[in-house]
C-alpha cells in the first residue's frame, strides 16, 4: 500500500513536469537550453521534496511508509539526473543538450529508478534505506543506529583535532602518494607503445626517467602518509583510554556491579585501540582507496569509454559480493570473538577460584567446561574459513569472466586502431588497480561502521553521568562527626526493599555498635554513608548537613571505613597506608601502624615499611592485612571511624589493643559493626537490626533486661560458650 500511494503521489508530478511544463515554456524560455534544463530540475525537485515531504508527515503519524533518507534521495536523483547527464555529456564529448520530455520517458524514468532501488535493497539489505523504494516502516533500526555511529564518528573527530597538524600532513602525503602512483601504469604502456613503434632513444628514457621520480616520491610520500597516520593513532589510543578511565573511576559503586570487569577492561584496551583504528589506519586506506578510484577511473575514461563500462560491471559486482560477505563476516567475527571472550573467562574465574574448585575436586568438570567452550570457538572459525574461501572463489570468478571479456573487447579495439597496445596495457593495469581499491572501500567502509561502534561503546562510557554525584561544595574547617539517619530507604537494583525506614543516630566521640542477623542491612547502611550508592528516601545527615552537599574528597578524608575485606594493592606497607594521601609524613605513618597494634610485625619485617605487601597484600596474613586496613584509616585523622567486621581476624588481644588505642581519640565518631561480643558489649549504645529495620536500641545492659532480639542473640551463643573453653569464649560471637 505505502508502494502504490508513493507511485500515486509521485508520477502525476513527475508527468506534469516532464510533459507538460517541459514543453510548455520551451519556446518563450530566452537563454540557453541547458540552463532550462537546471531551472526545470529545480522547480521539479523543490514540488517533489513538498510531496514527499507531506507523505513523511503522514507516515509518522500513521507509522509506516518510507524512510526519510528514502523521501529526500528520490526526488534528488529523478530531479537532477536529466541535467547532470546533460551537462556531462557536453563537457565530456561536446554533444549538444538535449530536452528529453514526454509522459513514455517519465513514466520509464519512474519506473527505472523503482527497480533499481529494489535491486539495491536487495543488494545492500542493511543499506536499503539509502535508496530502497520500499524499506517499509519509517527509520528503520539499522538507519538509527548507522546515524548514530556517524554522530560517535564525528565525535571522534573531535578528540583527533589535537592532532590536527600530523593528519593535515599524512593527508597531504596521501594525495601525492596517489598522484605518484597513478603516473606508472601510463609509463609503463607508454613504454610498451616505444618498444613496439619505431624505437625512439630520447623517449625510451624520458618514460623510465619520469617513472623512477614518480616511483621513489610515491613511495616517500606513502611512507610518511602512514608513519603520520600510525603516529596519530597511538596518541589517540591513549588520550582516549586516559578520558575513559578518568570518567570509569567517577562511576558510582552500582555500575562496577552491574558491569562485568571484562567487558570494562575490553573497552578500556581493545575498544579504544580499535576506534582511534578507524580515524587513523581505516580512514587512511579508506581515503587513499578512494582517491585511487576516482583517479584511475579517469584516466580508464581517457583511454577507452567502452572498457570503462564493461569495468564497471566488475566493480558493481565485486562490490555487491564484498558488501555481502561483510556483512556476514563480520556477524561470524563477532560471534567468534565473543566465543574466544567467553573461553577466557571462563579460564580466568577458575584460575583465580582454584582453591575453591581444587577442595570441591571439580577439575574435571572445569576442563570438560573449557574444552567445550573451545570447540564452539574452533566450530565458529571454521565456518568463517569457509566463508573466506567461498567469497575468495566467486571474486576470483568474476575478475577472470570481466578480463576475459575485456581482453576480447580489447582486442577489437587495438585491431580497430582505435588504441594502441600500449594503452590496453595501461588500461588492463589501472582497471586491476581499480577493481582491488574498490574492495578495499568496502571492506574499510565496512571496518569503519564497526569501529565506529566501538568508539559508541565507549563514547556511552564516557558520557555516562554517574549515578551518585560527587560534587558536593561543603569542605567545612571544623567538624563533630554527629550522624543521623532518618526515615532511609533504599533498595539495590537487583534487590528490592534492603532497608525500610532506618533511623538512628551517631554520636560524637560515642562507639555504636551495629548488630543483627546476617542480611539485616547493617553493611548497607556503611555504603551509604560511604555514599557508594543513594538512598531512595530519607536522609543522611552529617553535623545537620546533607551528606552529599560534602566535597567528595574532604568527606572521604572525614569519614573513613576499615571493610569486612580488608583491600590492599600491590607496593610496600607504606604505599598501602598512605593510599590516596599525597603528604602523610613517616612519623604519622608510624603513629597510625601503632595505634592499629601493627609496628610489631611491620618492624620484624626485612624492609619494614617498605616491605612489598604483594598482588593484593598475598603475602601478609589476613590479621596484618586489617591492622593495614586500620593504620589506613586513621592516618587520615577521620572524624568518623567505622570498623566493618573490621576485627573479626585479630586475636582478642590485639583488638583489645585497637580498640583502647581508638578510644583515646578525642571526638571520634565510631560505628563498629561486629559479631563478637566482647566488642559489642563495650560499645556506648547498641543498634540492632533486623530484616532492614531497626528493631532495637540501648546499652548491653538495657538490652539484656528486654526480652527481645539482642537477648536471644546473645543468649544462644553465652550458652555455646558456657563450656568454659577460654578459645571459645574468645571468639563468642552474637549470631
Ligand atoms: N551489592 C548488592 N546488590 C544486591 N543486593 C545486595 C548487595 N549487597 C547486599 N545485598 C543484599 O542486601 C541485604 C542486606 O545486606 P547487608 O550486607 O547490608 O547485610 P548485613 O547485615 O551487613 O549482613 P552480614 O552481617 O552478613 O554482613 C542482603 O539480603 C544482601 O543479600
Amino acid at each position: 500500500m505505502d508502494g502504490l500511494l508513493f507511485l500515486l503521489a509521485f508520477i502525476p508530478c513527475e508527468v506534469l513536469f516532464s510533459a507538460s511544463v517541459a514543453r510548455l515554456l520551451l519556446p518563450v524560455y530566452p537563454f540557453e537550453l541547458l540552463s532550462y534544463i537546471w531551472l526545470l530540475a529545480f522547480l521539479k525537485l523543490l514540488l517533489l521534496l513538498g510531496v514527499a515531504g507531506g507523505l513523511r508527515g503522514k507516515w509518522q503519524r500513521s507509522g509506516g511508509g518510507f524512510s526519510t533518507r528514502t523521501l529526500t534521495l528520490w526526488p534528488v536523483v529523478v530531479s537532477l539526473a536529466p541535467p547532470v547527464y546533460e551537462t556531462a555529456k557536453l563537457l565530456a564529448f561536446r554533444v549538444p543538450v538535449e530536452m528529453h520530455s514526454g509522459v513514455h520517458l517519465s513514466l520509464l524514468m519512474v519506473v527505472a529508478s523503482g527497480v533499481a532501488g529494489w535491486f539495491w535493497g536487495l543488494l545492500w539489505p542493511c543499506g536499503s534505506h539509502q535508496g530502497s523504494i520500499k524499506d517499509g516502516g519509517g527509520d528503520p533500526p539499522e538507519e538509527k543506529g548507522r546515524a548514530k555511529a556517524w554522530a560517535a564518528f564525528s565525535k571522534l573527530w573531535h578528540y583527533s583535532k589535537e592532532d590536527k597538524a600530523y593528519l593535515s600532513g599524512a593527508f597531504l602525503f596521501l594525495m601525492l602518494a596517489v598522484v605518484g602512483e597513478m603516473f606508472i601504469p601510463y609509463y609503463t604502456g607508454r613504454v610498451i607503445d616505444i618498444l613496439g613503434s619505431k624505437y625512439k632513444e630520447a623517449d625510451f628514457f624520458a618514460a623510465i626517467f619520469f617513472m623512477s621520480i614518480f616511483s621513489m616520491a610515491s613511495s616517500l610520500s606513502a611512507g610518511c602518509r602512514g608513519g603520520l597516520f600510525m603516529f596519530t593513532m597511538a596518541s589517540l589510543t591513549r588520550r582516549l583510554r586516559v578520558l575513559l578511565f578518568q570518567a570509569l573511576v567517577r562511576q558510582e559503586i552500582g555500575f562496577f556491579e552491574s558491569t562485568k570487569t571484562g567487558e570494562i577492561t575490553s573497552r578500556l584496551s581493545a575498544d579504544t585501540a580499535r576506534m582511534s583504528r578507524s580515524i587513523a589506519a581505516n580512514v587512511n586506506i579508506f581515503l587513499r582507496s578512494l582517491v585511487k578510484v576516482v583517479a584511475t577511473y579517469a584516466f580508464m575514461l581517457n583511454i577507452s569509454l567502452q572498457l570503462t563500462l564493461l569495468t564497471s560491471l566488475d566493480t558493481l559486482i565485486t562490490a555487491g559480493l564484498q558488501t555481502v560477505y561483510n556483512r556476514y563476516y563480520e556477524d561470524l567475527v563477532k560471534k567468534v570473538q565473543d566465543s574466544i571472550a567467553r573461553s577466557n573467562d571462563l579460564a580466568g574465574e577458575v584460575v583465580s577460584s582454584i582453591r575453591t574448585v581444587r577442595s570441591f575436586t571439580a577439575e574435571r568438570e572445569e576442563v570438560d567446561r573449557y574444552r567445550a567452550a573451545l570447540l564452539e570457538t574452533h566450530r565458529l572459525k571454521t565456518k568463517q574459513e569457509m566463508v573466506q574461501t567461498l567469497y575468495l572463489l566467486a571474486r576470483r570468478l568474476t575478475v577472470l569472466a570481466v578480463h576475459v571479456a575485456m581482453l576480447y573487447l580489447g582486442q577489437h579495439q587495438v585491431q580497430n586502431g582505435r588504441i594502441s597496445s600500449g594503452r590496453l596495457v595501461s588500461f588492463i593495469l589501472y582497471q586491476m588497480e581499480a577493481g582491488d581499491h574498490i574492495r578495499t572501500m568496502v571492506y574499510m567502509y565496512g571496518q569503519m561502521i564497526l569501529s565506529v561502534g566501538a568508539a559508541e561503546k565507549v563514547f556511552q562510557y564516557m558520557d555516562r553521568t554517574p549515578g551518585v554525584s560527587i560534587e558536593g561544595p561543603l569542605k567545612p574547617d571544623t567538624l563533630q562527626g554527629h550522624i543521623q539517619f532518618k526515615n532511609v530507604m533504599f533498595s539495590y537494583p537487583s534487590r528490592k526493599d534492603v532497608l525500610k525506614d532506618v533511623s538512628f543516630e551517631l554520636k560524637p566521640g560515642k562507639i555504636t555498635a551495629l548488630v543483627g542477623p546476617s542480611g539485616g542491612g547493617k553493611t548497607t547502611c556503611v555504603s551509604l554513608l560511604q555514599r557508594f550508592y543513594e538512598p531512595q528516601a530519607g536522609e543522611i545527615l552529617l553535623d545537620g548537613r546533607p551528606i552529599d552537599q560534602y566535597d567528595h574528597k574532604y568527606l572521604h578524608s572525614k569519614i573513613s571505613l576499615v571493610g569486612q575485606e580488608p583491600v590492599l594493592f600491590t607496593g610496600s606497607i607504606k604505599q598501602n597506608i598512605t593510599y590516596g594521601l599525597q603528604d602523610a609524613s613517616m612519623s604519622k605513618v608510624k603513629e597510625a601502624a601503632e595505634m592499629a597494634n601493627a609496628t610489631q610485625f611491620i618492624q620484624k619485617m626485612e624492609k619494614a615499611y617498605e616491605m612489598d605487601v604483594g598482588e593484593q597484600g598475598g603475602l601478609l596474613a589476613r590479621g596484618q592485612k586489617q591492622r593495614i586496613a586500620v593504620a589506613r584509616a586513621l592516618v587520615r585523622d577521620p572524624q568518623v571511624l567505622i570498623l566493618d567486621e573490621a576485627s573479626s581476624c585479630l586475636d582478642v588481644d590485639t583488638e583489645h589493643k585497637v580498640q583502647g588505642a581508638l578510644s583515646r581519640i578525642p571526638g571520634l565518631t565510631m560505628l563498629v559493626i561486629a559479631h563478637r561480643l566482647k566488642t559489642v558489649e563495650k560499645a556506648d549504645h547498641i543498634i540492632v537490626m533486623e530484616e532492614g529495620r531497626v528493631v532495637q536500641e540501648g546499652d548491653h545492659q538495657q538490652l539484656m533486661e528486654k526480652d527481645g532480639l539482642y537477648q536471644r542473640l546473645v543468649q544462644r551463643r553465652f550458652l555455646e560458650n558456657g563450656t568454659g573453653h577460654r578459645a571459645k569464649e574468645d571468639s563468642a560471637e552474637i549470631e
